[in-house]
């Protein structure tokens, strides 16, 4: 479970983030919508201690992220690609997580080969630096690494973003097998109502640092979130 308790976030005193209660679940998966600017990564850099908050805290399972190191234990997270080491090969990435992760090679040498559909021969073997690969298969690689040594609680910013369309319905896919078949917490974040409604059993929008709406998604969810973003076009 992820609480947060009167969280926000200013910058020369203009709020971005403002979030007075919210409780994610063990096992959720939890999609976040927003318009550019909304708060979306705030939240998630707030969620990994990457920025401090201005008032409030969060609670990771009971560790509060600004104050210990513990919640890194069994949460993980790619936000982007500063969380890649360049000069490394995708391989030499994958394993020197697994290291931290306790994994060993041949650990990650058999979870790798899940992926190979995803990899599209893209990936290993290629002795390529994570560097030189193109913006998608950079983010492969990081949504892959964000899954080793099976973390309890996984943060993806706008997964889908940069992704063929082919890897963007594989993602998904991944996505829900995981949310269905484990007890995984998944937050994604994404401008996608689409991939979000169909990945997410959850979505909260936010609006300029708020909280505007939480649902539990159904059948009608896509329409309404559709209506939603309509809106400001249609008051025109
Ligand atoms: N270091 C900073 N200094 C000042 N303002 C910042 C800083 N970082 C973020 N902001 C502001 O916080 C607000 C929220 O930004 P954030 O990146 O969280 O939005 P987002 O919902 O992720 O947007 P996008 O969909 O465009 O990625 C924006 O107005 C942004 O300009």
């Amino acid at each position: 479970m992820i609480t947060v308790t009167n969280l926000s976030k200013a910058y020369r005193g203009a709020k971005v983030l403002d979030i007075e209660h919210l409780e994610i679940p063990q096992g959720q998966s939890f999609g976040l919508l927003g318009n550019n600017g909304a708060g979306k990564t705030t939240f998630f850099s707030l969620l990994l201690d990457l920025i401090q908050p201005t008032t409030g805290s969060i609670f990771n399972k009971d560790v509060t992220v600004s104050e210990s190191e513990e919640w890194k234990t069994f949460t993980s997270s790619f936000i982007d690609e500063s969380f890649l080491i360049g000069y490394l090969t995708p391989e030499e990435y994958f394993y020197f997580i697994g290291e931290l992760r306790n994994r060993n090679k041949a650990d990650i040498d058999s979870f790798l080969e899940q992926f190979n559909d995803l990899f599209n021969g893209e990936i290993l073997g290629r002795n390529k630096y994570l560097r030189d690969l193109s913006k998608g298969n950079q983010k492969k690689a990081g949504i892959v690494a964000a899954l080793i040594g099976d973390p309890e609680i996984v943060i993806l910013d706008e997964p889908f973003a940069n992704l063929d369309p082919t890897t963007q319905i594989r993602l998904k896919k991944l996505l829900k097998d995981i949310s269905v078949n484990t007890q995984t917490t998944i937050l994604i974040s994404s401008h996608d109502l689409i991939h979000v409604t169909e990945v997410c059993e959850r979505i909260v929008v936010l609006d300029k640092g708020v909280v505007v709406r939480d649902t539990q998604t159904s059948a009608a969810t896509l329409r309404e979130l559709e209506e939603y973003f309509s809106r400001e076009i249609a008051e025109g």
